[in-house]
């Protein structure tokens, strides 16, 4: 497992359910489109804290049947509720998911001995492949090397999804632990912590700009930074704009211009202001050139 991987988005009705239609359309997309090297479904970008358990479920459900064989899929579980990711968790396994991914417990501040006993039991619990997500600018939660390295030791535990931008944690941990896998979270800097030893990304921008991830992955694995670099401008770009109006109301506003049913955001998010969309199509005549 390693590459580009996309983090989902789900489409909704006006309601607050799932647009099954218009998920398939976007886990399609991804596949035969954006040709990424798999799905992170369940994340920040799939609206998941925002959904009951029954719905996450059913999201996981829905993207394994369209997805099948295809790609390799990771379900995040990771929840307060520690009961609830478990059955989460064991669910997934059941459908087929490849991988589990959790993020930290967040909104109280747990100490690092309570997020470690967290993950100890989720990972006996469920007992599959699991990938700690780290994302500290959401949840709070920051790691030593030494935590990560105690969380590292799970049996379970294969790697880490390191939504931070602290590049030499990063490059550290890789040297420590060569056989984990490190993902980026930060697709603005994909090409320095390629460089830096991650083993791939996750994340939300690729349901729009896999295409150019996968380019400018092959281009440092074919030691062409100019390239990677000249990709990555590019990508920042589109990044940039989906930033000023909001990440996942932007790629869904891009997808409905590209004719996909990209649906509704979920309560409380908004939707988008006209003056807003008209910004975030700019997008269009950068990945369409
Ligand atoms: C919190 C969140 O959604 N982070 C994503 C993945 O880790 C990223 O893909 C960002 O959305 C992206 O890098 C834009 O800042
Ligand atoms: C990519 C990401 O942060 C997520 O969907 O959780």
């Amino acid at each position: 497992m390693k590459g580009i991987i996309t983090a989902l988005i789900t489409p909704f009705h006006e309601d607050g359910t799932i647009n099954e239609k218009g998920l398939k359309e976007i886990v399609r997309y991804n596949i035969d489109t954006m040709k990424v090297n798999g799905l992170y479904v369940g994340g920040s970008t799939s609206e998941s804290f925002l959904m009951d358990e029954k719905q996450k479920q059913q999201l996981f459900a829905l993207v394994k049947k369209e997805a099948g064989e295809t790609v390799p899929l990771i379900a995040q579980i990771g929840s307060l509720h520690v009961e609830e990711a478990v059955r989460l968790g064991n669910e997934a396994k059941q459908l087929g998911y490849d991988a589990l991914s959790a993020i930290t417990p967040y909104y109280y501040k747990f100490s690092f001995q309570e997020i470690k006993a967290y993950y100890q039991r989720l990972t006996e619990e469920t007992n599959h492949p699991m990938i700690i997500y780290s994302n500290p600018a959401f949840t709070g939660a920051q790691f030593s090397v030494d935590d990560y390295g105690e969380l590292l030791a799970f049996p379970n535990v294969i790697g880490v999804k390191y939504t931070d931008t602290d590049l030499a944690k990063l490059a550290k941990l890789k040297q420590m632990h060569p056989d984990k896998i490190f993902f980026s979270g930060a697709d603005e800097m994909l090409f320095p912590f390629a460089v830096s030893g991650a083993d791939g990304a996750i994340g939300s921008t690729y349901n729009l700009i896999g295409k150019e991830a996968i380019q400018l992955y092959e281009a440092i694995q074919a030691s062409d930074l100019k390239t990677a670099r000249d990709v990555q401008s590019q990508m920042n770009q589109v990044i940039d704009y989906l930033l000023d109006v909001g990440v996942y109301q932007g790629i869904k506003h891009v997808f409905k211009q590209k004719g996909l049913d990209a649906g509704f955001m979920k309560f409380p998010f908004r939707e988008l202001t006209e003056e807003e969309k008209k910004n975030v199509e700019k997008i269009l005549g950068i990945i369409e050139k």
